[in-house]
């Protein structure tokens, strides 16, 4: 038996840079992960068995059991067939933090240890998201998804991550952009454990998906507003293709005091105070 924790991924910056003939978008994106997020426990089963999933935890409702689970899909690619897996979930689904593709790694590194089995080669099949989340450290990311370069420093950032409980697909946010040939960042990425000012730097970067998002739910904008009125809240933005937003602070426990606040005030939403890096 072994289990993997899948954190949620935030895109710090998610520029569009282009549109591959297949429709799929060029992406350059910044990439760091939350110390909070779903689990993934794997227990062997006998030859014949074949695969089960069980999902538990605060979040579960509506998150698929079946075959279309990202984390049965990665178990098949894998070439797994006998494995009892259980999700538990405490990350919201379709909220732009990855949670199906941070899962399916889990998913990989579970069968890695509890199966010895190799993680496989391809995993862009299973979702643009899931050769980052294999990494699971801050990262770029470029290409459709396929190409990550993991940072090999990055100072950890205090961050409350708000989601108004609002469902987005993300196709649909990529339809709905204006222009899809936006500036990459910039082709040298700073030293981000250096005494550097990272606020001023991630002013000068976007996520080109935000605007697009908003337009189609305005519950996005209302969450980008409520972030940004919170005392100490110092960038403010979307992460993925919505509707989950971040507000970075100076220290864990500015983050951990804006999230009760906020909690307070909207109580139907899904708040979090977490560490990134
Ligand atoms: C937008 C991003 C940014 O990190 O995050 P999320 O909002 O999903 O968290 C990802 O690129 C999403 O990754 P993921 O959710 O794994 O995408 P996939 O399942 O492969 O694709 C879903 C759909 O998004 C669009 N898509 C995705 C990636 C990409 N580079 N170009 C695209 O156009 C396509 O319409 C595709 O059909
Ligand atoms: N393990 C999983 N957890 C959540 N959603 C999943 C999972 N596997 C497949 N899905 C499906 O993937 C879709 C996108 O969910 P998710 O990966 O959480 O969102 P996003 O791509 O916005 O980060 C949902 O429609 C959901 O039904």
């Amino acid at each position: 038996m072994a289990e993997a924790f899948a954190p949620a991924k935030v895109n710090l910056s998610l520029h569009v840079v282009g549109q591959r003939a297949d429709g799929y978008h060029l992406l350059d994106s910044l990439v760091v992960f939350a110390d909070i997020g779903d689990r993934v426990r794997v227990e062997p089963r006998p030859s014949g068995s074949g695969l089960s999933l069980t999902v538990t935890g605060p979040l579960a409702a509506g998150v698929p059991t079946g075959p279309e689970n990202l984390v049965i899909k990665a178990a098949k690619l894998a070439g797994v067939r006998d494995a009892a897996i259980t999700l538990d979930k405490h990350l919201p689904a379709e909220a732009g933090i990855g949670g199906g593709s941070s899962d399916a790694a889990a998913t990989l590194r579970a069968i890695q240890t509890a199966l010895d089995v190799p993680i496989p080669k391809g995993l862009e099949q299973l979702g643009a998201d899931v050769p980052v989340c294999a990494v699971a450290q801050a990262a770029r990311m470029e290409g459709t998804g396929e190409r990550v370069t993991a940072l090999p420093r990055f100072t950890p950032l205090s961050a409350v991550l708000a989601n108004p409980r609002v469902a987005v697909a993300t196709p649909p946010v990529f339809k709905a952009l204006s222009a899809k040939d936006n500036a990459p960042m910039p082709a040298e990425l700073p030293d981000f454990a250096a005494p550097f000012d990272l606020l001023e730097w991630l002013q000068n970067t976007r996520n080109d998906l935000q605007d697009a998002a908003c337009g189609l739910h305005s519950a996005i904008g209302a969450t980008l507003d409520a972030l940004s009125a919170l005392e100490g809240a110092r960038l403010v933005r979307m992460s993925g293709s919505g509707a989950t937003c971040f507000a970075l602070f100076a220290n864990r426990t500015a983050a951990e005091e804006a999230a009760r606040v906020l909690q307070q005030r909207e109580p139907n939403w899904w708040v979090e105070a977490c560490t990134l890096s």
